[in-house]
């Protein structure tokens, strides 16, 4: 933080850094995996940082976890049980607890500390920890799906990124595993990074899904404090009929996404279609 702005540097997006000004720094400390920093700032809330990257702002959180989520659950019949690998701060799981076919929301985050902070200082994300239909497990999604095989009609992987504790998270070992632990016609999503900064990861992420699933789309959305304020997603099914653009219901209480928000996510400007769709570099 300088002169009272914290600075988003990092070589993943070098050359450019998305900087939010500081009121008020509310929380900083080593966990077992990554430095854990909160602040308030001066007009996006309070902001979780990790390893020096923006995870969440309480102004636009509610579009990536409104995204993340309703585009594999809403283009699913019945998601009844749903696994979320990452995802401590606790949006996701407030948002796939507005689905009235949910039984039982499972998370798995190997981090205690982005739960344990989550709770004390993102009361608006972390509001469903106490819902009878939330378990909670502290560990290494690696670890925890081979034990629940054939479990989750959607498994959302809401991790950081492809570097430190989350790098194994977007490789194929990953993602058979992520296909076993769903159920017959199961969905899965996972935070897919921008068409802007990380074409040749997000063609290789649909290369490898593509030989996982039977469906792998790629849909984005925006969210100004995310690098280049786009963040994607591979969004996913086992069942060949399916159509993830499609979505099957509405969500009540969403502010980013509905309906039309889920088809138009799925068409892509021609650069990132290009090269995601043909793999060609335009
Ligand atoms: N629920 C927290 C989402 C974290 N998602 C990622 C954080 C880091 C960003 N560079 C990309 C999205």
């Amino acid at each position: 933080i300088v002169d009272g702005w914290f600075r988003e540097i990092s070589p993943q997006w070098p050359g450019e850094a998305m900087t939010l000004k500081v009121k008020k720094i509310l929380h900083h400390e080593k966990s077992l995996f990554q430095d854990v920093l909160v602040f308030e700032s001066e007009t996006y809330g309070n902001v979780l940082v990790l390893d020096g990257a923006i995870q969440v702002t309480e102004r636009d959180e509610f579009s990536y976890q409104e995204m993340i989520t309703h585009l594999p659950m809403c283009s699913h019949p019945n998601p009844e049980h749903v696994l979320v690998i990452g995802g401590g701060d606790g949006g996701v799981i407030r948002e796939a607890l507005k689905h009235k076919s949910v039984k039982k929301v499972t998370l798995c985050d190997i981090d205690e500390a982005v739960i344990r902070v989550s709770k004390q200082f993102l009361p608006t994300l972390s509001v469903c920890y106490d819902d009878p239909r939330v378990e909670v497990f502290i560990g290494d999604g690696f670890k925890f799906l081979p034990e629940h095989k054939n479990e989750y009609d959607v498994v959302i992987t809401d991790s950081s990124d492809p570097v430190g504790p989350a790098a194994a998270l977007f490789e194929a070992p990953y993602f058979s595993l992520l296909h076993d632990a769903l159920k017959e016609g199961g969905h899965m999503s996972t935070q897919g990074e921008s068409i802007w900064l990380h074409l040749p990861l997000i063609q290789e992420l649909r290369e490898t899904t593509k030989k996982i699933f039977a469906v792998a789309e790629y849909a984005t959305s925006t969210i100004p404090t995310y690098p280049s304020g786009s963040m994607g997603f591979l969004v996913c099914s086992k069942e060949p009929t399916r159509q993830m653009d499609k979505p099957l219901r509405e969500v009540p209480n969403c502010i980013y996404y509905n309906s039309e928000v889920h088809k138009a996510a799925f068409v892509l400007p021609e650069f990132g279609r290009a090269m995601i769709q043909e793999g060609k570099n335009i």
